[in-house]
């Protein structure tokens, strides 16, 4: 499947994985790991102090991130646990801001906050949780901050960590969107490497290798349900003259203008490939033999009435076409090989028709 990277949304773009780069479950998985004991330390310092109330809250943080942990690992449900994570953090760095725990100093733990948040959430989601927390911590060592809570921050202190924290929160949302416009970029390099690898550079037209793809696709989809499907084998005739007559510019016109036209006249579930140099082949997808012959003819006339403009020059060409469809217990490759038959046969008819395999008399080709 192809997926069109073009359209990919910062939603999208986090399910996407790029080599080397940490999945954000397991990024919150170490980050809890490590800020358990972090708080369990700081929570037994406190009770050494003999504040109750800070060892009873960190011990409380510590026992909610070990849940969201514990949880995760047994329903796998990463949207929650990185949304568990973000309000935990969140509660908690308010808190160590506000209670002023540790003197003061755990208020240093903020600048934790901007690059895990920017990492584990989408640049939206990073922005206003940043903002927010700035502004926050602006409101704090306000006045009004100071008449709510009772902290020992200096002036200098409170300008410095605002400035820093601001600069840091900015450089974060910097780094974080050229981080996801490589990743973008590299999502983008893979899906047109994907496309060049199953495509036809001139005409657009599946290329050989993923037409025996889709041929085989079918086969088995007939050997479970033995629904049949058909397959059209089509060449230009007279190409070589075209060539020779207009140049290899107008050849080239001319194999994209049948590739046009196959466009128009087949369905969106047919595979059609450029099989070779001036040969297509067409893969019906649950299409019987009648069925399959009306549409190898609707082409041929498509293609018969339409012609390239070439240097003030009108130039046409026809189509041959041999149409073969899957029957008893066959191989593709002999399938393949009933429509070369089908296709020498309309050649060698006078070209400019379609020509059947008729399975009814196995060897043998009618037009
Ligand atoms: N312009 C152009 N020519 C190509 C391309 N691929 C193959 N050809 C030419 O297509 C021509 C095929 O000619 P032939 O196989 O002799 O067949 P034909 O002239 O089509 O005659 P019939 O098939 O018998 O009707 C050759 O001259 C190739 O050089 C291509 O990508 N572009």
């Amino acid at each position: 499947m192809i997926h069109d990277p073009h359209t990919t949304p910062d939603t999208e773009l986090s399910q996407f994985r790029v080599k080397g780069e940490i999945p954000v479950p397991v990024l919150i998985g170490w980050l809890s790991l490590a800020a358990i004991p972090l708080l369990v330390f700081f929570a037994i310092r406190s009770h050494l102090r003999g504040d109750a109330l800070i060892f009873a809250v960190l011990v409380t943080f510590s026992a909610l991130l070990a849940s969201n942990a514990l949880w995760y690992q047994v329903s796998r449900n990463t949207t929650l646990q990185r949304r568990g994570f973000i309000v935990l953090i969140t509660v908690l760095f308010t808190y160590l801001a506000v209670s002023a725990v540790e003197d003061g100093s755990a208020i240093m733990w903020l600048f934790a906050f901007p690059p895990i948040i920017f990492y584990i959430s989408e640049a939206r989601i990073g922005v206003i949780a940043c903002s927010g927390g700035l502004s926050a911590l602006i409101l704090l060592f306000s006045p009004i901050g100071d008449s709510l809570f009772n902290t020992p921050y200096s002036t200098n202190f409170r300008l410095t960590m605002v400035a820093a924290l601001g600069f840091e929160m900015v450089t974060c949302y910097i780094l974080d969107q050229s981080r996801r416009r490589s990743k973008l970029g590299l999502i983008r390099l893979a899906a047109d490497f994907e496309f060049a690898a199953k495509h036809d550079a001139l005409t657009g037209l599946a290329n050989r290798r993923e037409a025996h793809h889709q041929l085989d696709t079918e086969h088995q989809r007939y050997l479970r349900h033995s629904r049949p499907f058909s397959v059209l084998l089509m060449d230009i005739d007279l190409f070589k003259s075209v060539n020779d007559n207009y140049g290899h510019q107008a050849g080239d016109l001319m194999i994209k203008l049948v590739a046009r036209a196959l466009r128009q006249q087949c369905r969106k579930m047919d595979t059609l490939s450029r099989w070779g140099g001036e040969e297509y082949l067409v893969v019906l997808p649950e299409t019987g033999n009648a069925e399959a012959l009306i549409t190898a003819e609707r082409i041929r006339q498509a293609i018969a009435e339409e012609a390239i403009a070439f240097e003030g020059q009108q130039v046409r060409a026809t189509i041959s076409a041999g149409v073969a469809t899957i029957c008893g217990d066959e191989s593709v490759d002999r399938m393949l090989q009933r429509a070369d038959e089908a296709l020498y046969c309309a050649k060698s008819q006078g070209r400019n028709r379609v020509c059947n395999y008729d399975t009814a008399r196995p060897g043998s080709a009618v037009g």
